[in-house]
């Protein structure tokens, strides 16, 4: 087995500031190696978004070190980082954050033009054809079904071909019939993609399809469970 795709080791984090200071983690150690995929459990506010935001260098972390893909995002300057970001990790969210002024195939293919991929609109529609949605490529947003639009998410985040895919609740909007059908895809774009998964879920229907629970419990991982 090569290097890990995702090495923490003895993370912290501490938020805000005054009264609302906050030991959001509290030495979280993970390993994720090439195409695993891992459900992180836990209760509300036990820290699962925050370990997310850490790993996908959307916070940093007070004590600890984080590296991904075999760069230790610590010693990253912003502009090195998002560049990173935009290479190797693919982000799905709750709540789907697709740009509303644009169309399912826009929201695909912009993100490529940027990271400055060739053919980003014929790249675009084969992720989307991929995804069930070829019929729906000039749909807006408010014009697709809560479960079309995480299909766009999907797409826009496996598009550039990420190394590790990170989701956040991505059942948490949809009803448990359609969000079984967008665990199916997530799983599959995944290990056709040969990437990891790292998803945070509430659901253990979603945690049954990992290859690995962990679970969180104020701000630390209390078990890590084949
Ligand atoms: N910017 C901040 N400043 C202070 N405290 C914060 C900040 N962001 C998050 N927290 C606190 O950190 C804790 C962990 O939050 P986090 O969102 O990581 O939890 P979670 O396990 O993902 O919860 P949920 O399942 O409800 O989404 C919460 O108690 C939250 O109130």
């Amino acid at each position: 087995m090569g290097q890990p795709l995702i090495d923490i080791d003895d993370i912290h984090l501490t938020l805000g500031e005054g009264d609302v200071r906050t030991d959001i983690l509290k030495g979280v150690s993970l390993a994720l190696d090439a195409g695993e995929t891992v459900a992180v459990l836990g209760p509300s506010g036990s820290g699962k978004s925050s370990l997310m935001a850490v790993i996908a260098g959307l916070e940093r972390a007070d004590r600890g070190s984080v590296s991904l893909a075999g760069t230790q995002i610590g010693e990253l300057g912003e502009d090195a980082l998002a560049r990173l970001r935009g290479r190797s990790l693919g982000i799905i969210l709750q709540a789907f954050h697709l740009l509303p002024t644009m169309t399912a195939l826009e929201n695909v293919a912009v993100p490529l033009e940027l990271a400055g991929i060739t053919n980003a609109r014929e790249r675009a529609a084969a992720e989307l054809q991929s995804v069930g949605l070829g019929h729906r490529l000039a749909h807006y947003p408010a014009q697709l079904s809560g479960g079309e639009q995480q299909r766009v998410a999907i797409a826009r985040a496996t598009a550039p071909r990420p190394q590790l895919l990170l989701a956040d609740e991505p059942t948490g909007n949809l009803d448990s019939a359609t969000g079984g059908q967008i665990i199916d895809l997530l799983f599959d774009r995944a290990s056709q993609a040969g990437a990891g998964l790292l998803v945070i879920t509430h659901d253990p229907a979603v945690a049954a399809r990992a290859s690995r629970i962990v679970r969180m419990s104020d701000g630390r991982l209390v078990a890590d469970a084949a």
